[in-house]
């Protein structure tokens, strides 16, 4: 005889969050890279290691619209001794000194053109006068000017064959003007990741279909294939799936054919429609894990089929959620060979008693904010499992650790920050 709680699903081995994780990363194996135009590759991850072609700045500039000059033709002048040097050239950005400077003479110039080789100076406009005399021009300078002075030498910001940017690394704004200055207009970056998304659940809705009384619609799905999109990969939405686990093995095995991971949500707990645990545990994929000592998420379920991941989240919001960002995230961010997969972590002072106690880490959804040079931590009010509206308002997942005290306001927690949120 059998009984329900004999069944494979019920029967389930609790790993903490890092072992779990732990078991994922060696199969979120590193894509390949694809060429990019540089406008397109904002916010992709880098896939090659890029050095400078040559120092930047390359020639010697000038800081200032001014005069360059030899800075020893002003030692020792002042208000009563002022120095007298014959301007003997124009040199406008982008064009180059047409004339040697000698003893005396200085070039107007102008701010990021090129400083004239013997020049060691530039001297504002503003502290020069200039006096026209027998069709000569002159300036007059009553300061002494030291040797250096506006001029932004060779390789001020890299020497050449410098590593500019590590492979791994995302392309901001400032990567990119990095990469343009360079002249390299195509980038190296990872392939993004195809992942697949199923919601399983007989009661699910499309969006778009009128509600029905006992029924919800499907927003998981959309609420992941934002989180994908934010990982850094692409998100396919396919059909959703009944509780039906014939038609979800079928469904399942198909996408791991066209797809690079597999993302369901749904059906992963001991109840009697919780399809997704009864095909993790048949035999179909290789079972990695089905249970978490965390909460939201304690169901988490992961499993490697043909060497792909197969991540089952919870139905519930918060715990699909939570799932994602502690195991899927970091599986993208290794699959793009990102340098920091995981959720960066900071210290905060809970601003608010958490009252709960579990002897599960829970990662409680909240909202940052700093004041007075100090990070303080709300824990949401609705945070559990099942809510899904006050995920909009969290910057952090806060870590509360097992415990069976509840936490004080004041207290120090370890926060993971969102990537969404306005923090
Ligand atoms: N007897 C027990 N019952 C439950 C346990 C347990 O240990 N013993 N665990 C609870 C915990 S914790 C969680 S979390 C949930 C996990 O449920 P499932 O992952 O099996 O998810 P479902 O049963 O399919 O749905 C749960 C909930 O979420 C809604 N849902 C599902 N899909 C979507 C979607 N795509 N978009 C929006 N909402 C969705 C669904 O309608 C249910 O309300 O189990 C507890 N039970
Ligand atoms: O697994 Mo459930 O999300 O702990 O609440
Ligand atoms: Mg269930």
């Amino acid at each position: 005889m059998t009984t329900d709680s004999g069944q494979d699903k019920f029967r389930r081995k609790a790993l903490q969050v890092p072992d779990a994780q732990a078991r994922i990363l060696p199969y979120a194996r590193r894509l390949p890279a694809e060429i990019v135009a540089l406008p397109d590759a904002q916010g992709r991850i880098l896939a090659e290691q890029v050095t400078s072609p040559h120092p930047y700045p390359h020639f010697r500039r000038s800081g200032m619209d001014g005069f360059a000059i030899l800075s020893r033709d002003t030692a020792g002048c002042g208000a009563n001794r002022p120095a007298l040097l014959e301007v003997v050239d124009e040199i406008p950005c982008g064009f180059l000194p047409s004339v040697p400077l000698t003893p005396g003479t200085a070039a107007r110039i102008m701010t990021g053109a090129k400083v004239p080789d013997e020049a060691d100076a530039v001297v504002m406009f503003e502290m020069t006068e200039t006096i026209r005399q027998d069709g000569k021009t002159y300036i007059r300078l009553v300061r002494e000017i030291e040797p250096g002075k506006n001029i932004t030498p060779v390789g001020l910001e890299l020497a050449a064959g410098e590593v500019i940017l590590e492979s791994g690394r995302k392309l901001g704004a400032g990567e990119i003007s990095v990469l343009a200055t360079f002249g390299i207009n195509q980038v190296a970056v990872s392939k993004r990741p195809r992942i697949a998304i199923f919601s399983t659940g007989s009661e699910l809705l499309g969006i778009g279909e009128p509600l029905q009384d006992g029924r919800i619609r499907n927003s998981n799905a959309y609420m992941l294939a934002s989180q994908v999109r934010e990982a850094g990969a692409e998100p396919f939405m396919l059909e959703a799936i009944p509780d039906d686990l014939e038609l979800a093995r079928q469904r399942v095995r198909a996408a791991f054919a066209d797809y690079d991971a597999v993302i369901t949500t749904g059906g992963v707990s001991v109840g009697d429609f919780d399809i997704m645990a009864d095909l993790v545990s048949g035999g179909e994929v290789e079972m990695l894990f089905n249970k978490v000592t965390m909460r939201p998420g304690s169901v988490t379920t992961a499993a490697v089929k043909d060497g792909k991941l197969l991540f089952a989240l919870s139905g519930n919001p918060g715990a699909c959620f939570v799932g994602f960002e502690l195991f899927v995230r970091p599986a993208i961010g290794r699959m793009l060979g990102a340098l920091q997969p995981f959720l960066p972590e900071m210290t905060a002072e809970l601003a608010r008693p958490y009252t709960k106690i579990n002897n599960f880490t829970r990662f409680v959804r909240g909202r940052l904010e700093a004041r007075e040079g100090k990070l303080y931590a709300y824990p949401a009010e609705l945070d559990e499992s099942s809510v899904m509206i006050t995920i909009k308002d969290s910057d952090a997942l806060i870590v509360i650790p097992p415990s069976s005290e509840p936490k004080e306001a004041g207290e120090m927690v370890t926060v993971l920050k969102l990537p969404g949120g306005s923090f």
